[in-house]
């Protein structure tokens, strides 16, 4: 008998009705089983303040129908206080913006998972470091790299960084007195060369059809990410599926397969170090680069995904990020010539008009990039909010917070507390001097975030950054038709300014500006 015919006899017979009324009840038992809120987040949900949110939706949609998120999360903080919570779907949300709060959760051996909503960067960038929620895989991953971003290792990498960073500035020149151009799209690919030269030892071809793949990918997959966190119902497998499906899989495997191209380039290589490293056949044995020590992490034989993600994760963490870092510092030190002018006043104390390229020891000789750079990250926090979820109950202040909530540091509402930063809405590098750093908390500052599940690439971050900005400060004099008020973040992970990073580059005269400024 077909199928065809079956559907014929139940449908022309009398078991319609209660088969009908059979499905309903599934359908309605299984909505009212995922979307369910725990009684007992409901309960500390009662006692917290916040937006009234759409049932089973929750306030995720105020995020999704938002430009500007940073703007939210100040206006959030303004009307609700340092605690506060939301509904992300049928998940507790709960926000921190007081510090001894955000140090207990920082601090915390119960809450250092990532939330399980983080599904959709899982699906893309796999279970590395930044999104895995199992806590040994996450300890043992972060102590095999650890090493190799610890300060004093990171200080190796200074002539490759130059290397890139000289060729970019060189390739800047067609722009000199040129027509406006968005300056974020060469940061990426700078910051790109230089993670590929630096931590894999790879030269990588722009042009070339994988690298322009696995670039688009990363865009989409991070809007999709931020999409799905907003309106987690996107989540659910049968609509993931249904609407997501071929694009997560497509989109997956451009990444994958232009980080596995990589490691087939250089697997020979890669074997010879772990060769030498075991046996010290070489002198001088220069330490493991960021690929082999993840190579190292698949055994003979075994599947390769966690060396695949990890390099994904990393690649994608140490590209994004300081591409566009770099795009908001020059962009607000064209809006702020006189800021401009000391750096640049700093930089020719060191290097005069010679050619000198910065070494490591170059470094720590310009205090005041260093508060420049600072106050981008403090003025611009590129993630303005840091997401964990609770393994066990535990108590955060006098709160006890059932496991599976999921605790949000609002690190937006922190860098622009006036508490810590007088008039936080001006770019005032003043606000890293020595007394103002003493005054305030070490937790006001978070753009690297802060705990055991820090950023740990701060260091090779920074120091790239520093090479970057001296070069380019060096060879040019930046400016903007841009105003501060036309800066908006986006609502995005990470966040870029709305309006673009609209510069018009000159040629630098080599002479400090307070002698140009007399002439
Ligand atoms: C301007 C540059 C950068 C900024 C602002 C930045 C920011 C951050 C922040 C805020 C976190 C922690 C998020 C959280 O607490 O949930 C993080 C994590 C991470 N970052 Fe960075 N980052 C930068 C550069 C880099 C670089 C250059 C690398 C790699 C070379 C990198 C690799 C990572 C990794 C792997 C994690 C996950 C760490 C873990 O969970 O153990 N980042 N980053």
């Amino acid at each position: 008998m077909s199928l065809l015919n079956i559907f014929t006899i139940i449908y022309t017979s009398s078991l319609v009705a209660p088969l009908m009324v059979l499905l309903l009840g599934f359908v309605i038992k299984y909505i009212y089983t995922r979307c369910r809120r725990d009684p007992r987040m409901v309960e500390l949900a009662n006692t917290l303040p916040g937006p009234r949110g759409f049932p089973l939706i929750g306030n995720g949609l105020d995020f999704h129908l938002r430009e500007d998120a940073l703007q939210l999360v100040l206006e959030y903080k303004e009307k609700y206080g340092d605690v506060y919570r939301l509904w992300i779907g049928n998940t507790l949300a709960i926000f921190f913006s007081n510090i001894t709060d955000v140090e207990n959760v920082f601090m915390n051996s119960k809450i250092l998972g990532k939330p399980q909503l983080f599904k959709p960067f899982r699906d893309f960038f796999g279970d590395g470091l930044f999104t895995t929620y199992s806590i040994p895989k996450w300890r043992r991953n972060r102590r095999h790299f650890q090493s190799l971003f610890i300060p004093g290792a990171v200080g190796i990498y200074v002539a490759e960084i130059n290397e890139k960073v000289y060729h970019a500035v060189d390739k800047m020149k067609e722009l000199v007195d040129g027509p406006e151009f968005d300056v974020w799209e060469s940061m990426g690919h700078l910051s790109f060369d230089v993670m590929n030269k630096t931590l894999m030892n790879a030269e990588v071809n722009e042009r070339d059809v994988a690298t322009m793949q696995y670039h688009t990918s990363i865009t989409i997959a991070q809007t999709i990410c931020f999409k799905m966190l907003c309106l987690p119902w996107l989540q659910h497998e049968i609509l993931k599926w249904f609407f997501y499906k071929n694009k997560i899989q497509r989109l997956r495997r451009n990444i994958v397969s232009f980080v596995r191209k990589l490691i087939e380039k250089k697997e020979c290589e890669i074997k010879q170090q772990i060769e030498a490293h075991k046996n010290k056949t070489v002198e001088d044995i220069p330490p493991k680069r960021l690929i082999t020590l993840a190579y190292e992490l698949t055994e003979q034989g075994k599947d390769d995904s966690i060396m695949i993600d990890e390099l994904i994760t990393m690649l994608a963490g140490g590209t994004g990020s300081p591409g566009i870092l770099g795009s908001f510092f020059l962009l607000a030190v064209a809006i702020h010539q006189d800021i401009q002018n000391r750096l640049y006043d700093e930089l020719y104390e060191v290097f005069g008009d010679g050619d000198r390229m910065a070494d490591e020891d170059d470094i720590a000789r310009f205090p005041y990039l260093d508060k420049v750079l600072k106050e981008t990250l403090r003025r611009f926090p590129i993630l303005p909010l840091m997401f964990r979820e609770v393994e066990d109950d535990t108590k955060i202040g006098n709160r006890l917070i059932p496991a599976g909530t999921m605790v949000v540091v609002s690190v937006g509402a922190i860098h622009f507390n006036p508490e810590y930063y007088p008039d936080p809405w001006k770019f005032n590098p003043e606000n890293f001097n020595a007394e103002a750093v003493e005054k305030r908390p070490k937790l006001a500052f978070l753009a690297f975030s802060a705990g055991p599940r820090n950023c740990i690439g701060i260091h090779f971050a920074m120091l790239q950054m520093k090479l970057t900005l001296i070069a380019l400060l060096r060879n040019y004099s930046i400016y903007t038709k841009m105003k501060m008020d036309d800066i908006y973040m986006n609502n995005g992970f990470p966040t870029v300014s709305v309006n673009g990073f609209k510069l018009t580059l000159k040629q630098r005269i080599r002479k400090p500006t307070y002698l140009l400024c007399n002439e």
